[in-house]
C-alpha cells in the first residue's frame, strides 16, 4: 500500500459512511431535550407484543437498509461474489446497527434515538425481550465511552462487515484481501491520531457483538414461533431475507 492509497481508501469508506446516515452527529446531539413524555411511553407499554414486535422490525429493517447502502461502498465489497456479498451483509449488518448506536444514545440518561424522540429501557418493555433491549442498551453506553470519531466509526463499521469467519463464504481468501485493506485503513487512523490502543479495544468489542446478534436470532426464533403470522407475513422481506 502506498500512502496514497490507504488515504484514499479511508476517505471513499467515511465518505460512505455520512452518506449512509440519516443524520450528522450534531443534529442527534441537538434533538438530545427531545424525549418522550409520560403519556407517549404509555402509548408504546401498551402494544400487544407482536405489534411492538413488528413496529421494531420495521425500525431496524430502515436502519439495515443504510448499512446495506454502507457496504456496497467500501472499496473491493462489490468485486466478492454476489453470495458472498449477502453472506456477510446476513450476520454483520445486524452489528454494524449496533455499532452506530453509539452516534444516536445518550449516556447522561440512558435514551436512545428512536422514531424522532430519546427514548429509554423502559419504552421497549412489551417487546417481551428485556435481556437482549438492556444488553443493547449497555452495549451502546460501552461504545460511547470509546469517544470513536466518526472516521473511526466509520473504519470500524467497514472491519465488522469484512469479516472472513463469517459462515458460507465461497472464496475466502479474496473476502480477506479486502479485510486486509480496511485493517490497514483503521490502523492507518489510529496511528495518526495516536490512538493504537484502541484497536485491541475494538477487537474486544467484535466479541461482544457476535453475543449480541445470536441474542438477537435466539429472541426472534422466541417470536416467530409465538406469532408466527406476524413474523412470516407481517415483517419487512429485507428482515425476512437476513435474519429468519
Ligand atoms: C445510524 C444512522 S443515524 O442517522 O445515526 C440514525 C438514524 C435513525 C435513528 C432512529 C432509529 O433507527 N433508532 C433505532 N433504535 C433502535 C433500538 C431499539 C431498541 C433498543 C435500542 C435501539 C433500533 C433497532 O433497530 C432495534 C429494534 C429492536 C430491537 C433492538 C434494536 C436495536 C438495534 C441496535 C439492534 S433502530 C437513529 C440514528
Amino acid at each position: 500500500h502506498s500512502l496514497r492509497n490507504v488515504d484514499e481508501l479511508c476517505a471513499s469508506i467515511v465518505r460512505s459512511h455520512r452518506e449512509t446516515t440519516q443524520y450528522r452527529v450534531e443534529e442527534l446531539q441537538a434533538l438530545r431535550w427531545k424525549v418522550l413524555s409520560r403519556e407517549e411511553i404509555q402509548v408504546y407499554q401498551s402494544k400487544s407484543v407482536d405489534e411492538m414486535w413488528q413496529h421494531c422490525a420495521n425500525r431496524l429493517t430502515d436502519a439495515v437498509q443504510y448499512v446495506v447502502e454502507f457496504a456496497k461502498h467500501i472499496p473491493g465489497f462489490r468485486m466478492l461474489s454476489q453470495n458472498d456479498q449477502i453472506a456477510l451483509l446476513k450476520t454483520g449488518s445486524m452489528e454494524v446497527v449496533l455499532v452506530r448506536m453509539c452516534r444516536y444514545f445518550n449516556t447522561e440518561n440512558n435514551t436512545v434515538f428512536f422514531d424522532g424522540k430519546f427514548a429509554g429501557v423502559e419504552v421497549f418493555k412489551s417487546l417481551a425481550c428485556g435481556d437482549l433491549i438492556s444488553a443493547v442498551f449497555d452495549f451502546a453506553h460501552d461504545m460511547c465511552a470509546l469517544k470513536l470519531t466518526e472516521q473511526q466509526i466509520a473504519l470500524f463499521s467497514a472491519l465488522v462487515l469484512i469479516n472472513t469467519e463469517r459462515p458460507c463464504l465461497e472464496d475466502r481468501s479474496r473476502v480477506q484481501r479486502v479485510q486486509r485493506s480496511v485493517e490497514f485503513g483503521l490502523t492507518h487512523i489510529l496511528h495518526r491520531e495516536n490512538q493504537e490502543s484502541l484497536m485491541h479495544k475494538l477487537y474486544q468489542r467484535m466479541a461482544v457483538l457476535r453475543s449480541l446478534c445470536s441474542l438477537h436470532m435466539e429472541k426472534l426464533r422466541w417470536f416467530s414461533q409465538r406469532y408466527p403470522l406476524t413474523a412470516h407475513s407481517l415483517f419487512p422481506p429485507l428482515y425476512k431475507e437476513l435474519f429468519a
